[in-house]
């Protein structure tokens, strides 16, 4: 709940002050360029470091007729007010301070960043739009404050803050990961945006210094020294200086006012004695300090950060739009009353993936005509014809709900009905995170404490926002309650790159179960690949894309292996192809699933078709294991030659195959994982990786098994994910 109120201040502050952060993040881009320009025009003089006032005094005295005024700017650029006799060399122009020679002429704002500027500070709307901007900045700092407590939360604590953030969804981990390090950029130029408008319109008024030189007092005795011999000029170093405003007459009291960073000094013009000093009072110190801050005024680098943390604030909001557009997307639209409702589906959402999901059921069931009703888990109440319930959720912290399920388990005790229902759970997580869909689990074990409830699956645990294990679960659960849900498969993008390529060879085998096939591809061009990427057909007058897990052959050719389905379209086109036809397809490389280059053990695990990629991975000096599980012997007279080549090399250590319809111990290859847990452990420990290839349920089987021996072993699945030594290619 608390979160949830920062998290819709950060969008509520993001989305009204949208259009100003942009103009002012796009105009800002611009801007800072301005002191890059600045800083790379040729007037800055070597050797000026070292050089003193009292030179500099000397040099212009000898080549001017009167000086007024010596200026140094932030870029160490110095210029003098003078009158000459000639008149090429009167007025304000660029110096060189030890020659005293002219180098260049003051130039004013470029026409350009003038425009710019008056549109950053006040959108072309004078006072008015100054009064608007001094607001988003404002605004903006608020974003700040808000993001940063949600950062905090997310990673649950400030010292954690910095901590590495798990990469499950694009706009929500760069949102996170570009947030956390453009924080203090962004920080300062919002704060300092803030404290100049206020000193704009005077909220904070600039104090003015007041002399206290008694004027009747200054008299003219005294021994009168060369302005260069006086001792103050003599210790000053000219970079010190901000300005040197020379007597406007020979009055003694009219004083040299020498500002250096910090002061303020009146010199008396014949004995050089410093009259008075005055401190830069902390306002002024702090507004000079807010403007070169938020302008990047006199720093490439400072203006570099600058310009990039513009560029983050664009990036920023297009992130933070997704992750809206996300949450939004998935509003509820109910055709039943909770109370007329058969099929109750009660989601856990943070970021409104889950309530996806909860979405593509509801329609699926509306489709069949059944009476279904989809809330949030915190809006459980009484359904007073619920026969059905599904509750999918996600996990966040250590096994904690989602937003929007925090008092479901606290209110549902109160509220289920009298009558009997069935249950299923889904959880939706990642194994990256210690407590792997706890909350999906928390639920299931509630639900299995209620009176009236019976579990119809066991609960279903989903990695990575699968659509694919979704689907698999929506199956099984339409199997146990009679009824034919379809759920959609993923929309692809429709921008197909196609490649040809030609049947090499084409191998069907028939185990008495099923029917499998390995098709082997030659490009027609040349084409760069690895085994793991993946293969996208798209069956003749069909929108939506199949993948296969390519394995490399040791000629550089593409082995497939599929699995005829009797109602499949894909398997079904792809079977009917022979030896030297052309098939088009779409290679995607699938770096997150290619053998890794570290020279460290690996072991290979899969069932079915899940080999075809390994058969590619097979070469090469790393040791190697491969456990396979598959119906019957036969099934295996596929991939024999292929594994064949690969005992010939020196990586394969070990290859074990169980078999799920022949007389044996062992019939699934997660048994074979539990009996070969040391060699997976040790291996993981070692740095190795643990790649999973083949059906989803064995995928959800192996995991579980893995995690079991992990906490024999007082280890951590999800350390060995964090550090990307499971890689996992399920379908
Ligand atoms: C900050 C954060 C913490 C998470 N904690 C867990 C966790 O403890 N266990 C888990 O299985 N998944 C965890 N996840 C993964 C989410 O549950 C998963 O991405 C889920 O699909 C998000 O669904 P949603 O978009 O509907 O909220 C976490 C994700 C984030 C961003």
């Amino acid at each position: 709940m608390v979160v949830n109120i920062w998290r819709y201040s950060h969008f509520a502050l993001a989305a009204t002050s949208c259009l100003f952060v942009l103009l002012a993040a796009i105009s800002g881009i611009i801007l800072a360029f301005e002191p890059i320009d600045a800083k790379l025009q040729p007037y800055k003089v070597e050797g000026m470091e070292q050089h003193k006032l009292s030179q500099t005094i000397d040099t212009l005295k000898n080549t001017y007729d009167e000086i007024l005024e010596i200026k140094i700017d932030q870029n160490q650029f110095v210029s003098a007010s003078v009158f000459s006799m000639d008149e090429e060399l009167n007025g304000d122009f660029y110096i060189d301070p030890i020659t005293g020679k002219k180098i260049g002429d003051l130039a004013p704002q470029k026409p350009f960043f003038s425009f710019v500027t008056n549109l950053h500070r006040s959108l072309f709307l004078k006072s008015l739009g100054r009064i608007f901007v001094g607001i988003g900045s404002f605004l903006l700092l608020l974003i700040v404050i808000t993001g940063s407590i949600l950062v905090i939360k997310r990673q649950q604590g400030i010292r954690h803050f910095f901590s590495k953030i798990i990469k499950d969804d694009f706009a929500q981990y760069w949102h996170v990961v570009l947030g956390r390090w453009s924080l203090v950029p962004i920080f300062i130029v919002a704060f300092t945006g803030v404290y100049l408008s206020l000193l704009r319109f005077e909220v904070i008024p600039s104090v003015q210094m007041q002399s206290s030189i008694d004027i009747e007092n200054i008299s003219g005795n005294g021994t009168a020294i060369p302005v260069s011999d006086f001792p103050i000029f003599q210790n000053t170093q000219l970079k010190d200086v901000r300005r040197l405003e020379f007597p406007f007459s020979s009055d003694v009291t009219d004083f040299y006012v020498l500002a250096l960073q910090d002061k303020e000094l009146r010199i008396n013009q014949k004995t050089g004695e410093v009259v008075e000093t005055l401190n830069y009072p902390f306002v002024n110190r702090l507004s000079d300090l807010s403007f070169d801050l938020h302008t990047g005024s006199g720093s490439i680098a400072w203006s570099i950060v600058l310009l990039i943390a513009a560029l983050n604030i664009l990036f920023l909001m297009y992130s933070g739009a997704l992750i809206s557009y996300n949450r939004l997307r998935s509003r509820i639209r109910n055709k039943y009353k909770a109370n007329d409702a058969a099929y109750i589906i009660l989601i856990g959402s943070e970021n409104g993936s889950t309530k996806h999901f909860g979405n593509l059921l509801l329609k699926s069931l509306l489709k069949i005509g059944q009476s279904v009703y989809l809330d949030d888990l915190n809006h459980v109440q009484q359904y007073q014809s619920m026969k059905h319930l599904i509750v999918i959720t996600s996990t966040y912290g250590d096994g904690d709900p989602p937003a929007n399920a925090t008092y479901f388990i606290k209110r549902a005790s109160a509220l289920l009905p009298e009558q009997k229902f069935t249950y299923s759970v889904v959880g939706l997580g990642s194994l990256a995170y210690e407590n792997y869909c706890g909350f999906a689990l928390k639920v299931e074990s509630f639900l299995q404490g209620c009176q009236n409830a019976d579990g119809l699956l066991d609960p279903f645990l989903i990695h990575n926002k699968s659509h694919t294990s979704f689907q698999k679960w929506s199956q099984k659960w339409g199997e146990q309650t009679g009824l034919h849900i379809k759920i959609p498969p993923e929309k692809i993008k429709k921008n197909r790159k196609l490649k040809k390529f030609k049947v090499l060879e084409k191998a069907v085998l028939n185990d008495g179960f099923d029917t499998t096939f390995t098709l082997q591809l030659k490009p027609k061009r040349s084409l760069t690949f690895e085994s793991g990427d993946l293969l996208g057909v798209y069956p003749p007058a069909e929108p939506i894309k199949r993948e296969y897990s390519i394995g490399k052959t040791d000629n550089g050719n593409i082995l497939l292996s599929i699995k005829l389905h009797t109602q499949g379209v894909c398997s079904q086109y792809l079977h009917q192809l022979s030896k030297g036809d052309t098939l088009k397809a779409e290679l995607e490389p699938n770096k997150d699933f290619h053998l890794p280059k570290n020279n460290r053990p690996v072991a290979m695990i899969s069932n079915g078709t899940g080999i075809a990629p390994f058969l590619g991975m097979l070469g090469g000096t790393e040791d190697k294991y491969l456990f396979w599980g598959g119906k019957t012997k036969k099934s295996f007279d596929l991939y024999e030659p292929f594994l064949d080549e690969a005992k010939t090399t020196q990586g394969l250590k070990d290859f074990k195959a169980v078999f799920s319809r022949e007389e044996g111990k062992m019939k699934y290859v997660q048994e074979l994982v539990e009996k070969n847990g040391k060699l997976i452990i040790d291996l993981l420990e070692k740095g190795g990786t643990l790649m999973i290839c083949g059906s989803v349920s064995m995928q959800t089987g192996v995991l579980l098994c893995l995690q079991e021996l992990c906490e024999q072993n007082n280890k951590h699945l999800n350390d060995y994910q964090g550090h990307g030594q499971i890689l996992m290619d399920c379908y």
